[in-house]
């Protein structure tokens, strides 16, 4: 479930894009286009990213082996600090970068700029991960008025100021909620949850958790249906997960005139 609250009013025609680490070293031109045009059109972009490959090279560099359960990353104090600079230093700055270049007035952000707060998921079994707990909508809503997108690297922060590492989706997933977005999208390196081989266009809860049981989904995807559910649960309406070819097919996956939502993930099929 997500946690998170948000401090102040929604922002307005809000869309959360959440770029996984697969996607992000061959992001193509034409997406960053695709995100032109939407913030041209007059969408309120908050684009989340990950980074786990990124990670994985700069832990495998300092030999470091760190162990993945049920797609998160168990993440020790000799790695924290690792896996904040690649994030916020190298793969958020690459990306505003390259936005920025592209005419996309963006801003790069983590929980350390307070846009969102966070604490602890369970120390006990996963260490330095943390969980979003608290939105700034208000902030997020004031950089978008000024005509700037956030960027927002998973990193989070203690309130003492002790950083830590949040899986991308989540996060994504917590911020839609928090600033009640109207879609969440979550771009990567597979078209869609694939079944059999083939990509499936939508997904109940139901099959999300017997597919998770029997192995069907497995691995970096279990993050990305729980913050699809999770999303929807919190009453964001669209949640889709596609590749970066997919723009612009996002499906509804609420009736507007049920007041809860129907709990379907839409997938590119
Ligand atoms: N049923 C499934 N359909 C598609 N991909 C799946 C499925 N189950 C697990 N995966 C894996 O999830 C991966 C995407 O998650 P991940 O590697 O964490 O991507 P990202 O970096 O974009 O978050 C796919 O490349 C695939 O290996
Ligand atoms: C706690 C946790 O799992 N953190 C992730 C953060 C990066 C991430 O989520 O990157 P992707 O979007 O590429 O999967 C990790 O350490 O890999």
């Amino acid at each position: 479930m997500t946690t998170s609250k948000s401090t102040q009013a929604i922002v307005p025609n809000c869309h959360v894009i959440k770029i996984g680490g697969s996607t992000l070293a061959n992001l193509s031109q034409a997406f960053i286009k695709s995100l032109k045009r939407r913030v041209d059109a007059g969408q309120n972009l908050i684009i989340v990213h990950g980074g786990g490959p990124d990670i994985n090279s700069a832990l495998a560099e300092q030999g470091i082996v760190s162990e993945i359960v049920n797609g998160i990353r168990v993440t020790t104090p000799e790695m924290i600090h690792t896996i904040r600079n690649i994030l916020i230093g190298d793969v958020n700055a690459r990306l505003v970068g390259k936005m920025n270049a592209s005419g996309i007035s963006s801003a790069g952000l983590s929980g350390f700029d307070g846009v969102f707060a966070s604490n602890y998921l369970d120390h006990q079994t996963y260490g330095e991960v943390g969980v979003v707990t608290e939105v700034n909508a208000k902030k997020f809503q004031l950089l978008l008025k000024a005509g700037i997108i956030p960027v927002v690297a998973c990193v989070g922060t203690t309130i003492e100021g002790t950083p830590l590492n949040i899986n991308a989706d989540t996060l994504a997933s917590g911020i839609a909620a928090g600033v009640q977005a109207e879609s969440l999208l979550l771009v990567t390196d597979t078209p869609g949850i694939k079944k059999d081989g083939e990509t499936v266009r939508s997904v109940s809860e139901q099959e999300i958790r017997k597919w998770i049981a029997n192995g069907i989904i497995y691995g970096g995807m279990i993050p990305k249906v729980q913050a699809a559910l999770d999303c929807l649960e919190a009453g964001v309406r669209a949640v889709q997960i596609t590749d970066d070819t997919l723009m612009g097919t996002t499906v509804k996956a609420v009736n507007p005139l049920l007041t809860r939502p129907i709990k379907e993930v839409h997938t590119n099929a």
